[in-house]
């Protein structure tokens, strides 16, 4: 059986990456990401196909209409998307497939017929969040205060019923990772015995 994939959202600062880069590190033959379309130009050294797909906004507006999407976004004048192909490629690797998507993304996914676990990482309160953005020194005061606002909106989204899965409340990092692992405990262990298996 082919391991689903599993969409992770929450606002941002509420600590995704940090929990998904464990899960990464402790299973690295489990997790892996999909590869990304994007209509923004390649930076140096980044190749197509292993970074993001590159492609013409006019190739993507067309893979758009012909519904290859699970989901896409608008960022700085580009366009960037995961493609079902991508996620059904790393399905067919063995691995599950990990989406860090806003709640747009989830709204669309969840539309899609994508069998997916839903989970939220959600902030002990908006104001320890407001400290974890600023402490992280990543962003400017306005993408602060940017990012603070839709903070406030997926937090209220993540209240209604049906949209999530599992709700990880991430206050002590290492209670919050212990309960992610729980949550994903059997998709890990049918990934690991099916990967023995075929090995
Ligand atoms: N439980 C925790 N306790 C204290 N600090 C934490 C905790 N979890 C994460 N952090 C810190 O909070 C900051 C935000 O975490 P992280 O970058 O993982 O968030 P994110 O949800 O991935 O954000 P974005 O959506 O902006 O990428 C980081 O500096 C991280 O080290």
């Amino acid at each position: 059986m082919k391991p689903r994939a599993v969409v992770v959202s929450g606002p941002s600062g509420s600590g995704k990456s940090t929990l998904i880069n464990q899960l990464f590190k402790e299973y690295p033959t489990v997790f892996a990401f999909s590869v990304s379309h994007t209509t923004r130009a390649p930076r140096p050294g980044e190749q197509s196909g292993r970074e993001y797909h590159f492609v013409s906004r006019n190739q993507m507006e067309k893979m758009i209409a012909n519904s290859e999407f699970l989901e896409t976004t608008e960022f700085s004048s580009n366009l960037y998307g995961t493609s079902k192909k991508a996620v059904e490629h790393v399905a067919q690797t063995g691995r599950i497939c990990v989406l860090d998507v806003d709640k747009q993304g989830v709204k669309s996914i969840r539309n899609s017929d994508l069998g997916a676990l839903f989970i939220y990482i959600s902030p002990p309160s908006y104001e320890i969040l407001e400290k974890r953005l600023r402490d992280r020194k990543t962003d400017t005061e306005s993408a602060i205060e940017k990012r603070l606002k839709e903070s406030k909106e997926s937090m209220e989204f993540s209240k209604q019923p049906g949209v999530y899965d599992h709700i990880i409340l991430n206050d002590k990092l290492d209670v919050a990772y212990n309960d992610l692992k729980n949550v994903l405990r059997k998709d890990i262990e049918s990934a690991l015995k099916q990967q023995n298996k075929s090995s």
